[in-house]
């Protein structure tokens, strides 16, 4: 189990009347939303839903109004290195520098544990050759970031946010450029975080795959529609619903899983109003 700097408390995170602004347009609406400790949710919507946006505002990278609490303690509180050390951020489309090592990116993660100028520990080596093989990139620590496939650097800054081994991680689209094998290894070691007691929360364009985590929150239009278990019937109602039931929730060897319906809305009746053509 990890460690918590205060007593159990009842979020790992929350968002308290959070509303977000890019420029003029609203994007987040006073989303509330507590996210227990212990627990995978994952954040599903619509395009353009406000899910990265609400995943930054979690992490304190996206200015809003309202509040976020971490492990019970208000984010702007929390002495950067600190939250640094224990939140763990990985962006959507996330830049690195492509001339360093994978080894040397994945060390970026060690960061918040090192002193001004020090030299990694042994204890940062350790968490770094961990990471690395737990996401299947040890054998390209050598090769400048720059020289992988798409699939292959999403891995080596996945390795970045696990290094850090934070309490708590944010992935947006962690499943990017990820092929079969490699999306079922990232649901693995996501389950094996949370049963040692890490929070995940993630951003999932595959409802499928978001299916298999312990909570949803439904987003759309830039607000939280629902936010329950993948296991209850009301939130695969809302799934459905946000897609426009254009999906279908389903089980399926004992798993959830979302099913496209191919069949097209049914056009809307034309108006009364509508000019009738000659
Ligand atoms: N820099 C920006 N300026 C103006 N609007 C923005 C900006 N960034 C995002 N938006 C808008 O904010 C809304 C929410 O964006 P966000 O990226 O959070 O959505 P999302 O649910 O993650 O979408 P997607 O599923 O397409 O990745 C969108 O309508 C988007 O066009």
């Amino acid at each position: 189990m990890v460690s918590s700097p205060s007593a159990t408390p009842a979020s790992a995170l929350s968002a308290h009347a959070i509303t977000a602004h890019m420029g003029p347009c609203a994007i987040l609406h006073d989303i509330h939303l507590a996210l227990a400790p212990g627990r995978w949710t994952s954040i599903v919507g619509p395009n353009g839903a406000g899910k990265s946006t609400l995943l930054r505002v979690l992490a304190g990278l996206q200015s809003c109004t309202g509040s976020v609490q971490l492990l019970g303690r208000a984010l702007a509180d929390w002495p950067r290195r600190e939250r640094a050390r224990t939140l763990s951020w990985l962006g959507q489309n996330e830049s690195a520098a492509d001339d360093l090592t994978v080894y040397d990116v994945a060390m970026l993660g060690r960061l918040p544990h090192q002193a001004w100028l020090a030299p990694p520990s042994s204890a940062d080596h350790a968490a770094v050759e961990q990471a690395l093989r737990a996401t299947q990139a040890w054998d390209w620590r050598t090769r400048a970031l720059g020289q992988l496939s798409g699939g292959e650097r999403q891995r080596v800054l996945l390795a970045r946010a696990l290094a850090v081994q934070a309490q708590v991680l944010l992935m947006d689209e962690p499943l990017a450029n990820l092929d079969p094998p490699h999306q079922a290894d990232w649901l693995l070691l996501v389950r094996e975080l949370v049963a040692r007691g890490h929070t995940v929360v993630s951003v999932l364009h595959e409802v499928s795959f978001a299916l298999q985590a312990d909570d949803v929150a439904v987003l759309a239009a830039g607000r939280l529609r629902h936010h329950g278990s993948t296991q209850d019937a009301a939130s695969h109602r809302a799934l459905e619903q946000v897609f426009d039931q254009r999906i279908a929730i389903t089980q399926a060897a004992g798993m959830w899983l979302a099913l496209p319906r191919l069949e097209r809305p049914a056009a809307p009746a034309p108006s009364a109003a509508a000019p009738v053509s000659a």
